[in-house]
């Protein structure tokens, strides 16, 4: 069994909870509060500005030239395409430039960032990709997921969200990162591995907490 199915079957619970969450569901069927998803927006914003910079360690950490032009791509995707849908949803639920740039970041957005940013900082390649692979991996499961819900793809609000996260595009950088993982997991050490492990577990936890964190809309007390 590959590195990455063993991840997800030993902590199949926790992984089941990020999509089973009813933030995610209730997006599915189109019955999300809207205000929820604009809380959501905006913070998640805000997280892909320092999601977009683990890509820019990963490109300083890659032992070769195509690992670091992978990074470097995902880099770029994040800052163009993917903020641009967020873009293109501000102004869809009238959420200024203003308001985008003065934002700030929720206690989970906070935590759940400086989580990443620290273990990429501090570790290699190998734990920068276990800290990244929930936020990518989880949403490509979403994105299959909710895909087969009646009238999802095609919602007026939500449909642009679906679509973009279960695109074919989308898909093949999900499956870059986790093949990225199974290799560099090859040849690690017991203690690595568990180690590699636990990074994995949080930011899945993290991954759905962001989730009750938007529907809950939680910021500081
Ligand atoms: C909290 C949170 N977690 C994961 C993603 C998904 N995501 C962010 S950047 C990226 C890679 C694009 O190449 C993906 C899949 C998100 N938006 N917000």
């Amino acid at each position: 069994m590959s590195f990455t199915q063993h991840l997800v079957q030993k902590y199949q619970h926790e992984w089941q909870q990020t999509q089973q969450h009813p933030f995610v569901q209730e997006l599915g069927r189109g019955t999300l509060d809207r205000n929820k998803f604009r809380f959501y927006m905006i913070q998640d914003y805000l997280y892909l500005i320092d999601y977009a910079k683990l890509f820019a360690l990963g490109a300083i950490k890659a032992p070769d030239l195509t690992t670091m032009s992978e990074f470097s791509a995902s880099l770029s995707n994040i800052l163009h395409e993917e903020m641009g849908i967020h873009r293109s949803y501000a102004a869809r639920f009238g959420i200024t430039k203003e308001e985008l740039e003065q934002a700030e970041p929720s206690p989970i957005t906070l935590a759940y960032s400086h989580y990443m940013l620290h273990v990429a900082q501090n570790g290699g390649l190998a734990e920068l990709t276990a800290a990244l692979l929930p936020c990518m991996w989880s949403y490509w499961e979403i994105g299959r997921m909710l895909k087969e819900f009646p009238g999802a793809v095609d919602h007026p609000d939500y449909g642009e969200w679906v679509r973009g996260y279960s695109s074919d595009e989308f898909g093949q950088h999900a499956q870059w990162c986790i093949s990225l993982m199974d290799q560099l997991a090859v040849g690690k050490s017991e203690s690595e591995l568990a180690r590699l492990e636990t990074i994995f577990l949080n930011t899945t936890r993290y991954e759905t907490l962001f989730w009750e964190m938007s529907y809950q809309q939680q910021m500081w007390l």
